[in-house]
C-alpha cells in the first residue's frame, strides 16, 4: 500500500521566500508521483487547527504529517497534534532561525530534507517538552526546542513584534535582531525574586532571575548554543539559568554564549532534568520556541521521551 504524505506549508516563512521553495518541493513530490496532499497555512495558528484537523480525520491510522515551515510553524503543528502515537513527523525547515533543523541535524536544503523524509524507513524517537502554566497548572503547550522565562521570551516578543523580524531578514540580519534586542531587553528588563524545583529535590530560592531558558535541544534564537551538550533524546531537558548577577555581567555572558562558553563563568547554571518548577514573585514573559505564552508567574517543565517520531 502506497503511504499519503500530508504537508502543512507556511509560504509565509522566511519573509515569503517559502512560496517559492514550496514549489520546487511540490515539482519534486510530482516528478516522483509522490502521493501527498498540501494544506498552505493562511494565518497565525493555522498549521495547530490543520494539524488536529488532520490527524483527528485519520485516528485510527498512523498518518505521515511532514510541516515545511519555520520553527514557529513546527511548534503550532505539534500544539495540534493529539495523539503522537498515530503520528510520523517530518520536517523541511525553511524559516529563519531553523533551530529544530539544526537540532535534528537535518539538511538545509529542503529538496535534501525532503529526500531524507521520503527514504525514512526506521523513525527517530525525539523528545517532546511540555510547559504548563496557570493556578492549578491546567493550561500546557508542547515545545521542540525550548521553552523559557524572562529575558528570551521578551526578546522573541520584540523580534516578532511588528516589522522588526521581516525588515531584517530581509537584509539578511535575522540573527542580528535576537542580539539587537537581547541587548536593549537587558537594560530594561526587571529582575525578579524565585525559586526552582529540579524534579523532588529540595527547593532553590534564586535572586534576581534575569532568565531561564529550558532546552530540549542545544541552540535557541537562531543557533545560540544554550545548552551545549543537550540531547533530545536522553530524556531530560536542560535548564540554563542567569541569576544574581549585574546587568553588565549579564551581557558578557551572553556574549560568552555565543561561543558556547558561557558555563565556565559564574552567575550561569545549567542543570538536567525529567522535570521542574519555576516560581517568580512577579509575573515575567515566557515561551515555548519562540511563541509567545504571556507573562506567568508559576511553570512547570516536563520531558516525555520519545514522543515525536520523526522521518529522519
Ligand atoms: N499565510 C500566512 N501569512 C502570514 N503569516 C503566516 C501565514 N501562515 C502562517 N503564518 C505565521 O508565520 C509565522 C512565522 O512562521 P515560521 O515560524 O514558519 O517562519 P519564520 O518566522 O521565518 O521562522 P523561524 O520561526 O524559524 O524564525 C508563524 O507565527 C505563523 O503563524
Amino acid at each position: 500500500m502506497t503511504m499519503t504524505y500530508y504537508f502543512i506549508v507556511n509560504v509565509a516563512s522566511r519573509t515569503g521566500k517559502g512560496r517559492k521553495i514550496w514549489n520546487r518541493l511540490e515539482a519534486e513530490l510530482k516528478r516522483q508521483k509522490t502521493d501527498y496532499r498540501a494544506y498552505l497555512t493562511k494565518y497565525q495558528g493555522h498549521a495547530g487547527e490543520l494539524a488536529e484537523k488532520l490527524t483527528g480525520k485519520h485516528r485510527e491510522q498512523v498518518i505521515s504529517l511532514v510541516v515545511v515551515g519555520g520553527d514557529g510553524t513546527a511548534n503550532e503543528a505539534i500544539n495540534g497534534i493529539r495523539d503522537f502515537e498515530k503520528v510520523r513527523f517530518g520536517y523541511i525547515p525553511i524559516g529563519s532561525g531553523n533551530d529544530l533543523g539544526r537540532g535534528l541535524g537535518l539538511p538545509k536544503d529542503p529538496l535534501a530534507a525532503l529526500k531524507v523524509i521520503l527514504e525514512s524507513k526506521e523513525l527517530y524517537l525525539m523528545d517532546l517538552g511540555r510547559v504548563s502554566w496557570g493556578s492549578k497548572l491546567e493550561k500546557s503547550a508542547y515545545f521542540n526546542i525550548s521553552s523559557g522565562i524572562g529575558m528570551d521570551a521578551e526578546v522573541c516578543r520584540r523580534v516578532n513584534a511588528a516589522g522588526m523580524k521581516a525588515f531584517l531578514n530581509k537584509l539578511h540580519l535575522g540573527k542580528m535582531s535576537y542580539f539587537v534586542q537581547t541587548v536593549l531587553t537587558l537594560a530594561e528588563m526587571p529582575k525578579v525574586l524565585g525559586s526552582i524545583q529540579f524534579e523532588d529535590k529540595e527547593k532553590k530560592r534564586i535572586g534576581g532571575v534575569i532568565c531561564a531558558a529550558v532546552m530540549n535541544h542545544r541552540c535557541e534564537g537562531g543557533g545560540l548554543p544554550m545548552a551545549p551538550k543537550a540531547s533530545d533524546q536522553d530524556g531530560k531537558l536542560s535548564v540554563c539559568y542567569i541569576h544574581g548577577v549585574k546587568r553588565l555581567r549579564a551581557l558578557f555572558l551572553l556574549l560568552m554564549l555565543v561561543k558556547g562558553k558561557h558555563l565556565e563563568f559564574r552567575g550561569i547554571e545549567l542543570e538536567e532534568c525529567a522535570f521542574c518548577t519555576l516560581c517568580l514573585k512577579e509575573p515575567l514573559p515566557a515561551h515555548a520556541d519562540g511563541e509567545d505564552l504571556g507573562d506567568l508567574v508559576r511553570v512547570k517543565y516536563e520531558c516525555l521521551p520519545g514522543a515525536l517520531k520523526i522521518m529522519r
